[in-house]
């Protein structure tokens, strides 16, 4: 046995250097303490465990027998040094796939699925190498979702009489005609929906997803029947701010429904019984210091209909729990933009369950009940004899309805990869909705951050002149009132660190925003200080990218407190309490998901690196309601990133089938 000080050394070396963070070397060490260690596990072992931190749930052994730097945004040669290490250890790689899964398979390290199990850390899943956590969640959603599917279509066979009772419902609830003569895929997710235990329902900004669900709840009460009064609906979202936004989409558009449809189904009474949008980790019921949930298998939610929005945000680790806590009846609906940066976390759910979205194939029992039920026929194009079960239940909305104009057209020609359309959108836009600041300066970010840009709104100036005004006489109007005017401007950059990222830039905009005399800094905690929370503190109620804003302590001269939206009413955490936060004048585009800004400003830094890529182009752009602007010191950056897609290796398609 030797005691591997080469690749040691070199793991140390490349930790320092910020290529490795510190756990995979920890977790290297721990798997060498478990027995015989040849190099080809350890390197295994760093590696799977650093491709974990960048969210990924496995490491493909192809890659690792070729080379993973690209997934690592690794370009200095550390592979090569990884195994120049291992060979000094006498240690020859595999030279394949094949010869990686040999290696591996003969570790007592390693669980190889089928044989076995003696519960050890690493599991090896055909052409996959997992972190034991990892596979069970993986496994967990992959056999979930398949008989959540499969139960679906067997359910489908509705009777003509429910068939045409869905019709008649959808003809009501849908009255707007569809603008660009294709099919209403809004009510084909609606009728799909009600085909089966699982319904997905993806689409851009603005496509509706919130209309539409809002009318298939109203179409689950109608065909609920004598039971409606006792159909118990949850709803949820991985954040606070977007399960608030969730709630209040589906209360007016219930409520606009009551209006138009009188006494014919009690509406406002469900939205009433629904009671507020939850976060997954209050419904799950989260509890300190611990991964496990209130709400298992074994203590299934209590719950007919649950609805997820922000389905895109949902790791691995949390759907695992969601669908292993839902009961076996229940319906799930998952809402969500597949095309959307992936969650911060290891996984990539929805954009795994929604691969073949864009093009439906939809079976011919589909279609035909599509037809019956909606009255809408489904092009050829998205028809396909054998499409499996999954994709009977996904329905993708096409058309936007708030985001057809300049920002829209950007959204789309990023999402397609077509970096010359995309540029031609930035540059061509006489209206004022799109600004490109190219080869930028720090200063045209600080500029923007302090008064925005002509026509767009005030930037910081904004909420920080009516914190200096004053509460008047009615301190929580005021609160909410700076809060909002906090929202209507945001900066987003792509990375954390550098004069380009999150942290340069923040404390850039403090520096400014103290010189202007908008804010006084003193110390870390001052007046108009914004702060994201980075972690869960189930102690003071504030949870992981929940944003907040400091201001006097009303009853306390002298002291700050931290004020939190929550839904339409406001709440405060002495600011000395919250202990994982950041000042949050600039945040990465990664916790920007969910929510949606007046003005949204995008920061790209000067040079390409791995997480600069499509996705989060497209995530950031899709962040600005009304003005975008985009700063990029060097323009060839944005071609670069949107040429790049994030893959985030998984086995779940595979599993899955789709
Ligand atoms: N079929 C329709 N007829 C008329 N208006 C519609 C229709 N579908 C959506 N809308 C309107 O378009 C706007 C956007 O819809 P909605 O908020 O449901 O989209 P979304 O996909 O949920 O957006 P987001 O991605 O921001 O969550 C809303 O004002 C909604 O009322």
């Amino acid at each position: 046995m030797t005691d591997h000080t080469a690749l040691f050394e070199t793991i140390g070396a490349l930790t320092e250097n910020g290529k490795l963070r510190r756990l995979a070397g920890a977790f290297a060490r721990f798997v060498a303490t478990l027995g015989n260690t040849p190099p080809p596990l350890l390197l295994a072992s760093v590696l799977l465990s650093e491709l974990e931190g960048r969210g990924h749930s496995c490491l493909v052994l192809a890659d690792l027998a070729g080379d993973p730097s690209p997934q690592l945004g690794w370009l200095d040669g550390e592979w090569a040094a990884l195994r120049a290490a291992a060979a000094r250890e006498g240690a020859a790689l595999p030279k394949n796939a094949n010869g990686w899964r040999k290696a591996l398979h003969d570790c007592e390290q390693v669980w190889s699925v089928g044989t076995f199990d003696f519960n050890q850390p690493l599991v090896l899943d055909g052409e996959r190498l997992y972190l034991r956590r990892y596979w069970r969640d993986e496994a967990t959603v992959a056999a979930s979702v398949r008989s959540r599917a499969q139960a679906g279509t067997e359910a489908g066979a509705s009777t003509a009489a429910d068939t045409g009772a869905i019709r008649g419902w959808l003809d009501k609830l849908f009255h707007h005609p569809v603008r660009d003569g294709g099919p209403d895929w809004q009510k084909i997710a609606c009728a799909a929906a009600l085909r089966g235990r699982l319904a997905i329902i993806t689409g851009g900004p603005g496509t509706g997803k919130t209309y539409t669900v809002a009318r298939l709840l109203a179409l689950l009460l109608a065909m609920a029947g004598d039971e409606a009064h006792g159909l118990r609906i949850a709803l949820a979202a991985p954040t606070g701010k977007a399960a608030a936004r969730l709630k209040q989409s589906i209360d007016s558009a219930l409520d606009e429904l009551a209006g138009r449809l009188g006494s014919a189904l009690p509406l406002r009474e469900l939205a009433a019984r629904m009671g507020a949008a939850r976060t997954l980790h209050s419904l799950l019921g989260a509890r300190p210091d611990t991964r496990s949930f209130a709400y298992n298998a074994g203590n299934p939610l209590e719950v007919d209909v649950l609805i997820v929005d922000e389905a895109s945000m949902v790791h691995l680790e949390m759907m695992a729990a969601l669908l292993a806590a839902l009961p076996p009846h229940a319906r799930l609906i998952l809402l969500g933009d597949k095309d959307q940066l992936a969650s911060v976390e290891a996984g990539a759910v929805l954009g795994d369950l929604c691969a073949q979205a864009e093009s439906g194939n939809y079976d011919g029992a589909t279609c035909d009940y599509v037809l019956a039920a909606a009255g809408e026929t489904i092009p050829a194009a998205f028809r396909e004899r054998d499409g499996g079960p999954l994709a009977q239940r996904i329905v993708m909305l096409r058309q936007s309805r708030r985001f057809g104009g300049p920002i829209g057209q950007l959204a789309m020609a990023v999402n397609r990869g077509d970096s010359d359309a995309a540029r031609d959108v930035l540059r061509g836009d006489s209206g004022g909705r799109l600004r490109w600041i190219e080869g930028a300066r720090p200063g045209d970010v600080l500029a923007l951050a302090l008064q925005g840009r002509p026509g767009t709104g005030a930037g910081y100036r904004d909420y920080l002149e009516r914190i200096q005004a004053g509460p008047g006489d009615d301190h929580e109007a005021w609160v909410r009132d700076v809060l909002k005017r906090f929202e209507q401007f945001r900066l987003l950059c792509a990375v954390r660190v550098g004069e380009w990222g999150v942290a340069g830039l923040n404390e850039a905009i403090e520096q400014k925003l103290d010189s202007a005399r908008l804010i006084r800094r003193r110390g870390e905690w001052y007046v108009g200080r914004p702060v994201m929370v980075t972690r869960n503190d189930y102690a003071t109620g504030v949870y992981n990218g929940d944003i907040g804003l400091t201001l006097p302590d009303p009853l306390r001269p002298g002291s700050l407190r931290v004020w939190f939206s929550d839904g339409e009413a406001v709440r405060s955490v002495l600011a000395t309490r919250l202990r994982n936060v950041e000042t949050a004048f600039a945040m990465t585009v990664h916790k920007s998901q969910g929510s949606e800004f007046t003005h949204t400003v995008m920061v790209l830094p000067p040079q390409a690196n791995a997480v600069l890529a499509r996705e989060l182009v497209y995530t950031g752009i899709t962040r600005a309601r009304e003005f975008f602007t985009l700063v990029s010191p060097n323009a060839a950056v944005l071609a670069e990133a949107i040429g790049e897609r994030t893959q985030r290796a998984s086995g779940l398609r595979e599993a899955l089938g789709t």
